[in-house]
């Protein structure tokens, strides 16, 4: 080892001689050139902090060097430094490097620090091996680059100029990410980062993000510390309520929200929804995962039993997809306008889903009920929760995809999901959770039928419609609209509607 701190030594000449040095520190002093390093094979660490470098590892490789400490010198540049592939530590703080670059071939590179250099793009580090990274105070917008940091631990990003996160959109398997309205869409947490314990983004603007913390633990929920403060435990569980909440405590939510700003406006009387003395209000409710064809199967009732169903229209903020219009299908509203309905208690129930509002107003289903018809709507299965906590009752149809395969392939087809294999796996997870509620929950659906074949499920839904409205096939045969069997008000006929219960197998 040879130590020769603060000597104010410009010219190390004479070290050549020292060919079997394993170590050698040189802080303070005022050295401008290492080329001495050349002749030292087995130099293991060097620390020539606090000199007057300017040459960025201007010596030959030392075939074992494994850690290198050149902060406060002055350095601008990185060179390539595939011939270190034995370095593990690299200190260059306080130097004035302005790019990452010519690391790629630092295959043993665990420990990297650029803290208060001119650095105003993360990149350059893809793939390396990296378990502490500190770019702190360097000049850095935004997170990029990080996804394929696997074995990272600890990242320092304090005191740059990031004001927002939406660059952890770039990780792999996060959903679209939208903390700037603080809306979490399809966000699922960052597992190609799950060693990651310590984070620090001190002194960034995007620290006054509304949420802010709860946001960044719930995507990193394995952080032990955030900004050199610990994660806590009860942090986690608010972070997991916030952003994806169980079901139940959602619809609970959800249903809370919307009676509180119902008993907030002048009480009115909707009397085409109450319930009758001997039964409530009639209503048909189509669930199940996305695409599964409830939307159509709805239609097709509603059009076929004119005289007993209309289709309840939700709103919602999402774009209409082409050929859609305003009305038929959904009532088309922007995020304002949505929240300004709910604010005038306009809702029964609301729902995010996919980064977007949907909601069943009170006004759908009046509509509906002021003709003397029962309603008919779709939705997702929080949806239902929600629905279930108020004051209608209605029969619940569950149709569920029973091949992933041709699901997925609807779903390909249907072109819905942008971000392809991710979003395709978490369409795909829902229909074991509807499976889950109906075995774990029985009741909770009247009826479940199989949605593969739309015909087959239309054949089976229209079955169990017409037996339970008591009516019999004109003899125009299956194609023929029914009529009904009792010429009883065919509101009345259908409050006695009762599907059965069935488990899918
Ligand atoms: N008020 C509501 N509450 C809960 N879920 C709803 C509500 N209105 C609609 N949904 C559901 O939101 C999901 C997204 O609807 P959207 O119309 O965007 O999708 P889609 O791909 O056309 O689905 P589908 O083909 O099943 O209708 C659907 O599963 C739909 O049933």
């Amino acid at each position: 080892m040879f130590y020769l701190q603060g000597r104010n030594l410009n010219n190390i000449s004479l070290l050549c001689r020292y060919v079997h040095l394993q170590k050698l520190e040189l802080p303070h002093n005022r050295i401008k050139d290492l080329s001495c390093v050349s002749h030292m094979p087995y130099l293991i660490t060097l620390d020539a902090s606090h000199n007057c470098l300017s040459d960025f590892f201007g010596f030959q490789p030392p075939k074992n060097l494994k850690e290198v400490n050149l902060s406060y010198n002055q350095i601008s540049e990185m060179k390539d430094l595939s011939a270190y592939s034995s370095l593990g530590r690299l200190v260059l703080d306080h130097n004035s490097v302005r790019r990452i670059h010519g690391l790629q071939s630092c295959i043993s590179l665990t420990h990297l620090s650029l803290a208060h250099n001119k650095i105003a793009r993360i990149h350059g580090l893809e793939n390396l091996p990296l378990r502490e990274l500190c770019l702190s105070g360097n000049m850095i917008e935004k997170i990029e680059n990080l996804g394929t940091l696997r074995a990272l631990q600890s990242l320092d990003l304090s005191s740059n100029r990031i004001h927002s996160l939406c660059g952890l959109n770039n990780l792999p398997l996060l959903g679209s990410i939208n903390l700037e309205s603080n809306l979490i869409k399809e966000a699922s947490p960052i597992h190609d980062l799950y060693l990651l314990r310590d984070l620090n983004l001190r002194g960034n603007p995007v620290q006054d993000q509304p949420d802010y913390r709860l946001a960044i633990i719930f995507l990193l929920q394995q952080l032990t510390s955030l900004d050199q403060q610990p994660a806590t435990a009860e942090e986690k569980v608010s972070a997991v309520n916030m952003y994806d909440p169980p079901l139940e405590e959602a619809a609970a939510r959800d249903h809370m929200t919307q009676v509180l700003y119902q008993t907030l406006q002048p009480q009115g009387i909707l009397d085409s929804t109450m319930p009758g003395l001997d039964a409530p209000y009639p209503m048909l409710v189509l669930t199940g995962p996305r695409a599964c064809g409830k939307r159509e199967l709805a239609h097709r009732l509603c059009q076929e039993f004119t005289e007993f169903f209309a289709y309840g229209a939700c709103h919602t903020t999402r774009e209409p997809y082409s050929g859609e219009e305003d009305g038929p299908d959904y009532h088309f509203i922007t995020e304002e306008q949505f929240q300004n309905m709910i604010h005038m208690g306009k809702f029964i129930q609301t729902m995010q889903y996919g980064g977007h509002w949907f909601g069943l107003s009170w006004e759908a289903v009046e509509s509906v009920a002021r003709e003397g018809l029962a309603c008919c709507v779709h939705m997702e299965l929080e949806g239902v929760l929600s629905l279930k906590k108020s004051r209608f009752e209605p029969r619940y149809v569950l149709l569920i995809p029973t091949s992933t395969e041709s699901y997925t392939h609807c779903l390909r087809h249907r072109q819905l999901y942008t971000q392809a294999e991710m979003q395709l796996d978490a369409a795909v997870s829902r229909i074991d959770l509807y499976g889950r509620v109906n075995r774990e929950r029985p009741g909770f659906f009247d009826i479940v039928i199989p949605s593969d074949d739309r015909a087959q499920a239309y054949a089976v839904l229209r079955q169990a419609v017409m037996e339970y409205l008591n009516l019999e096939e004109s003899r125009g045969g299956d194609s023929s609209p029914a009529t009904p069997a009792c010429s009883s008000n065919s509101k009345k006929g259908f409050a006695h509607l009762h599907l059965p219960y069935h488990i899918l197998h």
